[in-house]
């Protein structure tokens, strides 16, 4: 990084409580891409580690996933591929149903979007149970890509979805943690 101070991340992100249901504090980036330095220093961290990793796709999960993805991917100089949610990719998919926090989902990839042996960086905002990132993992191994790691801005540790792709023998990449729910 520059010479530019380093900010706390953690501040320029907002905590709502109870939403979307009672007991859950949302951790809220659009407070932190809406501030020019405290976004670009989260890019430049979340892509820090892969420089010289010969990364050939980003890969994320959207939608906020894409906000990141897409920006670590101009700053690795490498394509962007979109892992979006069941029906919304207009070409042959492969899907993965998964569950979240606070309900189940599917997300689905072109068939097509990476090629077999490619080295591919995982993008995300925020990891809680883990089960999107791993569904998204799944989906990137069935294709054929070799996942080289996931990156998150946000760690939920409570919640153990960064054990849980360690176990899966997955690198794991965060910037700021928050302890509980
Ligand atoms: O680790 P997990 O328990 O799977 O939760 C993390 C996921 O939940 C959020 O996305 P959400 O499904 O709310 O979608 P959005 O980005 O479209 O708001 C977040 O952006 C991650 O993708
Ligand atoms: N607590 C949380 N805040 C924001 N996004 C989330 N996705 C899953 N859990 C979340």
């Amino acid at each position: 990084m520059s010479e530019a101070a380093v900010m706390d991340l953690k501040k320029i992100i907002r905590s709502i409580p109870d939403y979307p249901k009672t007991g859950i504090i949302f951790r809220d980036i659009s407070t932190l891409i809406a501030h020019g330095p405290g976004f670009r220093q989260a890019v430049r961290q979340l892509a820090a580690p892969f420089l010289d990793q010969k990364i050939d796709k980003v890969v994320g999960i959207e939608a906020r996933g894409f906000i990141f993805g897409g920006a670590v991917a101009d700053l690795l100089g490498v394509g962007f591929v979109p892992i979006r949610k069941q029906g919304k990719l207009p070409g042959e998919v492969v899907g993965q149903d998964y569950e979240l926090e606070y309900g189940t989902d599917r997300i689905e990839l072109h068939k097509d979007a990476i090629q077999p042996g490619e080295r591919v960086l995982l993008l995300d905002d925020l990891i809680a149970t883990g089960g999107t990132a791993s569904a998204g993992v799944d989906l990137v191994n069935h294709v054929g890509g070799e996942i080289i790691a996931a990156a998150f801005v946000i760690d939920l540790p409570d919640l153990r979805g960064a054990d849980l792709l360690r176990e899966k023998d997955v690198q794991v990449h965060t910037l700021v943690a928050f302890e509980g729910l």
